[in-house]
């Protein structure tokens, strides 16, 4: 049975890797672009949207994360954040999304003066309205964020320091992020370290563009709680003709912990991380039964939604409802808030809902 984008919108979701500058409207980009001079490479929506996704369509992630410039470029300011942030809860809500850990990297919204927390509240402010938007609508959503520091940069324990500062705020965690060869995760160990001891959580981007030693690390050396793609973990995987799979000490901590991979497929063929839908290690993971669970990445440069990512792993392997009520659940233990919360969203929205579609 292949399931629908249109039936799986009706399905509650949860999404925990979603990029808030990767997520724009393409119509919003124009608009906030034209309130401040800034040249895009077209003004027509469609083809805003068009270019963004060829454009992203490098084969290498270094490329991908060039056609960033033009979102960071229109989300310098309280209200562009803001606005950003609320059509961000507004488009989730639509995709039936019912729980959302957003990133986004508050050093790159300070162009313009804005200090780090006023980017935080900015962003905060946004999704509480676009969730206020969706109760007087009678859906419920319940978004956090997570707080990124680029990888080639410096400012890691400052971002760190901001996550525990907003931790009670909104902000449910920490990652890092941006080109990953040449910048592994121990270059910020002391972030990591300072996270622990502050009992908060974070996810590493790892294991997207480079291989085992990046996973090795963000894992063993840096203590991630969860892994951005992590998706060469099937590096560590042998599988032989007949079918049976043998895992290596990596990928056999990795599934004996539980530690959730955050796989984002699209975004996967469009850095060349993956050839297909069909071909990509998610089919073989889940099989396996790692901690899987499916998201967006960027839904402005992969044109996509936790409902498409969905639909086309329903094409590619056949997953049903079942399938999807188990990456579902997936998402929802591996997330940051607390597991009363947690718990709440698995038994009140989840299950009663796949309960009745699947019947
Ligand atoms: O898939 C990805 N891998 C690594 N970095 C990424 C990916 N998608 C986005 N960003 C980076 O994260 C920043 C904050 O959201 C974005 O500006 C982009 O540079
Ligand atoms: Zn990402």
């Amino acid at each position: 049975m292949t399931l629908s984008i249109e039936e799986i919108r009706q399905a509650p979701k949860a999404l925990l890797h979603d990029h808030l500058d990767g997520g724009l409207r393409p119509a919003t980009v124009v608009e906030l672009a034209e309130e401040i001079g800034h040249t895009l490479p077209t003004r027509d929506i469609t083809q805003l949207g068009e270019w963004f996704q060829e454009a992203a369509d490098s084969g290498s992630l270094e490329r991908y994360l060039e056609t960033f410039s033009h979102t960071v470029a229109v989300m310098q300011t309280v209200d562009s954040l803001r606005r950003v942030a609320r059509e961000c809860v507004e488009d989730l809500v639509d995709d039936g999304v019912v729980y959302a850990e957003v990133r986004f990297a508050p050093e790159l919204h300070t162009e313009n003066g804005l200090s780090l927390d006023e980017v935080v509240e900015a962003v905060l402010a946004g999704f509480s309205e676009g969730m206020t938007r969706a109760a007087e609508q009678g859906k419920t959503i319940r978004v956090g964020a997570l707080l990124t520091a680029m990888r080639h940069a410096a400012r890691s324990m400052e971002i760190a320091e901001l996550t525990v500062r907003y931790r009670d705020r909104g902000v449910v965690g920490f990652d890092i992020a941006g080109a990953e060869a040449g910048f592994p995760p121990t270059r910020h160990l002391d972030a990591f370290e300072y996270l622990q001891r502050e009992n908060t959580r974070f996810t590493i981007h790892a294991g997207e563009a480079f291989g085992l030693p990046s996973i090795w690390q963000a894992i063993q050396w840096c203590g991630a709680h969860r892994l951005g793609h992590g998706v060469r973990i099937v590096d560590d995987i042998t599988v032989s003709e007949d079918g049976t799979a043998k895992l290596g000490r990596l990928a056999a901590y990795v599934r004996d912990t539980r530690l959730p991979l955050e796989l984002c497929p699209s975004s996967n063929l469009q850095t060349g991380a993956a050839e297909s839908i069909a071909e990509h290690p998610i089919g073989l993971l889940t099989r396996l039964r790692f901690r899987v669970t499916v998201n967006t990445d960027n839904r402005l440069m992969s044109a996509t939604s936790v409902s498409k990512e969905m639909a086309l792993l329903s094409e590619a392997f056949g997953f049903g409802w079942e399938d999807l009520r188990w990456l579902t659940i997936n998402a929802m233990k591996s997330s940051f808030i607390g597991f009363d919360e947690r718990l709440a969203i698995i038994d009140d929205v989840i299950k009663p809902a796949y309960a009745k579609l699947i019947g």
